[in-house]
């Protein structure tokens, strides 16, 4: 199963392995051609009803792998009207070799013949609300032909994520789908084909640009109007809150506060004036504090939880007691991550241990990272939480879905990554759900250090990470 989204950003993330859109088109397009020929014989009448989307695209490719069948094409809308290159270039490619195809503007206009078989190709995975012109009228055309009706990758006006339809849809005896299922066609009465369409595993395993799509693009105006993150750390030490907020800040928090010792305050707010701190009495987090905390915590949208607490013992009690009485969502990092495993508790946690705390935590890891991958998966599911192990691979696992970033370079095991990696997790999970949030921070914490890395060589300060999370994140794709 894949939803639409899913399916734009593993899309995205086959073209940055190399697989183009056209090509992926092509394949769509091939797998479209075999379900005509599984529906009649050669010399059948093959009405290809395309839209001006990619979905249509898919099927101006088949009308070129069924020449030795009578092919007349659709398209629903003036050419200069179709939405991309790859979908224009199929069509302008059918008209250069003389297909039958011809543009319709206005619905009255559509004749579909009398065909044997109709291809619906007018909407896939980018239909919005209920069919509007032309698309209703053909859609209730193709519905009264006596035909086969084969679908391409979803029946037009059926949303490929619910299966319901906002208006009229396309009743289709046959749906050929790409790549993997889409979780509507549950409720679709049809015989569904699951075309390999050439996508490399890889492009869902491995983070890539097409996992930032789920961030959307924050207008110009303004950065991400994400939420409020809040820091808890600090004591033995004072960078890692610090780091942790202003990745936060950076990674699109719209507000960040850190709750932190009364003793290392002034250390602390010296680190940068945006920090707004909450300092609570006391040198360290104790049981003591955890009321307060959980009331400021209520008012924030993240809480960030361990940066510098260090693990005194009267600390770690107080971090399970915290997490007992939680039930937001928090980032778990650094000493607060061994309470982890003991801690019976409501809230969603993201942690993010590296190898060693891993290991401390009680799980196993590997010098490999495909065996790496399958044990932090059987981690995170006895577990019950999200799992961001840092390494030279990342792996992100949730005892359900996997996914490993490969994004960041031998200069990033320098002191503070991992605070810049907790702050932007606790800015990403205001928006995102955790497991997304863990993959999308641990790919734009890497793009980071490599940005960095490109302008100074080695020698990355944690502080260079900061300054770089909104290009990783929002930047041009690479
Ligand atoms: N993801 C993949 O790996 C591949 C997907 N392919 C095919 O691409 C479509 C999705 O294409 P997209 O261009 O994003 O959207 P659609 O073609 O489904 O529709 C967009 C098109 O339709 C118009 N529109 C939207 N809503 C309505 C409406 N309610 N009424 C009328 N018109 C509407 C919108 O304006 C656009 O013009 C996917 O399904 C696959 O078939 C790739 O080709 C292969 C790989
Ligand atoms: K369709």
């Amino acid at each position: 199963m894949i939803t639409s989204q899913r399916m734009a950003a593993v899309d995205r993330n086959a073209e940055a392995l190399g697989v183009p859109r056209k090509q992926l088109m092509e394949s769509s397009g091939n797998a479209v051609a075999r379900a005509v020929r599984r529906s009649a014989d050669p010399g059948a009448r093959v009405a290809i009803v395309a839209g001006r989307g990619n979905n249509g695209g898919d099927a101006l490719v088949a009308a070129r792998f069924l020449d030795d069948y009578d092919v007349a094409v659709h398209l629903l809308g003036r050419p200069e009207t179709i939405a991309t290159g790859i979908a224009r270039e199929n069509w302008e490619a059918l008209r250069a070799a003389e297909y039958d195809a011809r543009a319709v503007t206005d619905s009255a206009d559509l004749d579909l013949g009398d065909p044997d078989v109709v291809v619906d190709a007018m909407l896939g995975t980018g239909v919005t609300g209920a069919l509007r012109e032309p698309e209703a009228t053909a859609a209730s055309a193709i519905n009264d032909a006596d035909a086969t009706v084969v679908a391409v990758d979803v029946p037009s006006g059926v949303d490929a994520d619910t299966g319901e339809a906002a208006g009229i849809a396309v009743d289709a005896d046959r749906v050929v789908t790409f790549h993997d299922r889409k979780p509507g066609l549950d409720a679709v009465d049809a015989a569904v084909t699951v075309a390999d369409i050439g996508i490399p595993e890889a492009a869902e395993l491995f983070t890539g640009p097409g996992d930032l799509l789920a961030l959307g693009r924050p207008d110009r105006s303004h950065k991400g109007d994400f939420g409020e993150v809040l820091v808890v750390g600090g004591g033995p030490y004072t960078g890692a809150p610090a780091l942790a907020a202003q990745a936060a800040l950076r990674a699109g928090a719209d507000l960040v506060r850190v709750a932190c010792p009364a003793s290392v305050a002034r250390e602390i707010q010296g680190y940068s004036e945006s920090l707004i701190l909450r300092p609570y009495d006391g040198e360290r987090l104790s049981p003591a504090h955890v009321g307060e905390l959980l009331t400021l915590a209520s008012a924030h949208d993240v809480t960030v939880l361990g940066p510098g607490l260090g693990s005194d013992e009267e600390t770690l009690a107080a971090v399970r007691d915290f997490l007992d009485a939680y039930e937001e969502t928090a980032v778990v990092d650094a000493d607060a991550l061994e309470i982890v495993p003991t801690v019976d508790t409501d809230a969603t946690l993201l942690c993010t241990p590296h190898q060693g705390e891993l290991r401390k935590m009680g799980g196993e890891t590997d010098e490999d990272w495909r065996t790496r991958a399958d044990l932090v998966a059987d981690f995170a599911a006895d577990l019950g939480h999200v799992l961001l192990v840092k390494g030279a691979y990342d792996v992100i696992a949730d005892g359900g879905d996997r996914r490993v970033n490969r994004t960041g370079n031998p200069g990033m095991t320098v002191g503070g990554t991992g605070d810049v990696l907790a702050g932007a997790a606790g800015a990403l999970a205001c928006v995102l759900p955790p497991f997304e949030a863990a993959a999308v921070a641990a790919y734009a914490n890497g793009r980071a250090g490599d940005a960095a890395v490109e302008e100074n060589g080695y020698g990355l300060v944690a502080t260079d990470l900061i300054d770089r999370l909104p290009a990783a994140l929002w930047g041009d794709d690479e």
